[in-house]
């Protein structure tokens, strides 16, 4: 089977458990119009979306290769930074799920607190998304923000939004992979190691 027909078939294993497009799309980092074309095309009649599937499972699954790339972001935000802007940071937020083993890892290397936020879309409820109790809380904090991707940034939006809202100050965003180039989410500079772009 080959990639496509891959992603062909989760997305349509996903819709087959209920999910809508736009938790699919969620689920594999893809745009809503790639799911709607993985679930309703073949690859021979229309041409395949702009869009890019990332599979980086196998540093994921792997505590130590995951250091490294925790490792790896905390310096390139060093590096971009000329590393004056780590003094005046308080904590790390990581967001849940994929985006929390990258937060704790960059904490305790540069012993930081460490908050977890949970998106409104993994409210099963349909309410909005907040901070977990369980971890460190973010009112008076200067954050760094963490996660894997940036497909829309509205993930990314919505905790810039939260931690403004709560009296917290998001200093910069930190992602492995950045699909929309982006270079700032409200204000938030954005410090991705790879942003992925298509070439005509
Ligand atoms: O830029 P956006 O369009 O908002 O998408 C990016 C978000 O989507 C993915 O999370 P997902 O909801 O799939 O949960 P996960 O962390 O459990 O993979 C990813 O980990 C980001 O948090």
């Amino acid at each position: 089977m080959s990639s496509l027909e891959e992603l062909m078939a989760k997305a349509k294993d996903l819709r087959a458990d209920g999910h809508s497009s736009g938790q699919i799309a969620d689920e594999m980092s893809l745009s809503v119009d790639t799911v709607t074309w993985l679930l309703t095309q073949s690859k021979t009649n229309t041409a395949v979306p702009k869009d890019v599937h990332i599979d980086w499972t196998t540093v994921s699954s792997n505590a130590t290769l995951l250091g490294g790339i925790a490792s790896m972001m905390s310096a390139c935000f060093d590096a971009e930074t000329g590393g004056t802007v780590d003094e005046e940071i308080d904590s790390v937020v990581g967001i849940s799920i994929s985006g929390v083993p990258l937060a704790t890892l960059i904490a305790a290397e540069d012993g930081l607190d460490l908050s977890i936020y949970h998106p409104s879309k993994h409210n099963a409820e349909d309410g909005p998304g907040g901070i977990s109790g369980n971890f460190g809380k973010i009112s008076g904090k200067r954050c760094i923000l963490v996660d894997d991707v940036i497909t829309s940034g509205n993930t990314l939006k919505e905790l810039v939004a939260y931690l403004r809202r709560h009296n917290a100050t998001p200093v910069a965003i930190l992602v492995i992979f950045d699909k929309r180039g982006m270079t700032e989410v409200d204000g938030v500079p954005v410090y991705s190691l790879f942003s992925i772009r298509l070439v005509d």
